[in-house]
């Protein structure tokens, strides 16, 4: 066998042994979808994007089961998809293989640790929340006892890949500035405000439902980035500016969100990368970090 042709032959098994190329025998149906039903927590905003696009037979997998502590938005919900309402999550859980928290971080506290110790994954969108390290641990240590999975989405933000990336080699500085219009915060002011300058810990206990993105990019570079929060009538996007300095190089993120129609506070994009995490589980070809 000549040189080329033996290399040639290396190269093919290589990328077969990567990606097994499709045979009938691969399409065989021992490649069970993991995640089928999927059961919701939080039946507000991003819960209304991610129940429209099952309706609509776009997401791949059955949303079913509701629960929300203001049941009239549980059984709007669950109406778009014939869905069931649940009157505790307890109900839920041996309904379901993975839930979708759109709640509140104080939903995170009080209700994740019951879910994920039934041994049911989860996708956390009050990332805020997993800052405390104690109830992070608590939650890590439940799921590896009950074989639970944890997913926190890149959310309303864009960079998470590359931090994630960049933090393999060592991280200098890593900063996040989130400018939205006075009324996604809450506020009424003709002039730009600045309504915080501090570390990402501090900034979800004092905005809870505004700034889940610096708990995101804090857990996925191992440090609190420094935020700052900006009220700015000029706007009238959610926008998310990310520098990260670092042995990698340099980078910088702008994102000019648009505002959920029904809640102002969240970007149409949060509830975009929860439907596309969600599909990338049943995924066998993975892409981006
Ligand atoms: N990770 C990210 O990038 C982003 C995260 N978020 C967070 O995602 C969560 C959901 O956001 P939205 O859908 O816009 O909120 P929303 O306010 O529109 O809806 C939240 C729903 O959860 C329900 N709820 C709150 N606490 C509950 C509890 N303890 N038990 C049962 N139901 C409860 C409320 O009644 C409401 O119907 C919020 O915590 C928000 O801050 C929002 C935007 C971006
Ligand atoms: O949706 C956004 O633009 C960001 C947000 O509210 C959050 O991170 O909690």
């Amino acid at each position: 066998m000549n040189k080329t042709v033996m290399h040639e032959l290396l190269e093919i098994n290589r990328i077969e042994s990567t990606f097994p190329l499709c045979s009938s025998e691969n399409l065989a149906d021992d490649h069970e979808q993991s995640v089928k039903v999927v059961g919701i927590l939080g039946c507000g905003a991003i819960a209304n994007i991610i129940t429209n696009f099952a309706a609509e037979g776009k997401l791949g997998v059955d949303v079913n089961f509701f629960y929300d502590k203001d049941i009239e938005r549980a059984e709007n919900l669950a109406s778009q998809v014939d869905g069931t309402v649940l009157l505790s999550i307890e109900d839920m859980l041996d309904k379901v293989d993975l839930v979708i928290e759109a709640a509140s971080p104080q939903a995170v506290r009080e209700v994740v640790p019951t879910i994920i110790g039934a041994g049911v994954d989860m996708i956390v969108m009050s990332v805020g929340a997993l800052l405390d390290n104690e109830l992070r641990e608590r939650l890590d240590k439940l799921a590896k006892e009950n074989n639970a999975k944890i997913y926190a989405p890149s959310g309303a933000i864009v960079g998470i890949d590359g931090i994630k990336a960049a933090s393999i080699g060592k991280i200098q500085s890593a900063s996040l500035v989130t400018r939205k219009p006075p009324r996604s915060l809450g506020i009424s002011t003709d002039e730009e405000k600045i309504l915080y300058e501090g570390k990402a810990g501090d900034a979800v206990l004092k905005f809870p439902m505004n700034i889940n993105v610096a708990a995101t990019l804090s857990l996925a570079c191992g440090m609190e980035v420094d935020v700052k929060i900006i009220a700015d009538p000029a706007v009238d996007r959610n926008m998310h500016e990310v520098h990260v300095i670092g042995e990698f190089g340099e980078f910088k993120t702008i994102t000019e969100n648009m505002p959920c129609a029904t809640n102002p506070k969240t970007s149409t994009l949060a509830a975009y990368a929860a439907i596309r995490l969600l599909k990338s589980l049943n995924e066998n070809l993975k892409i981006g970090t």
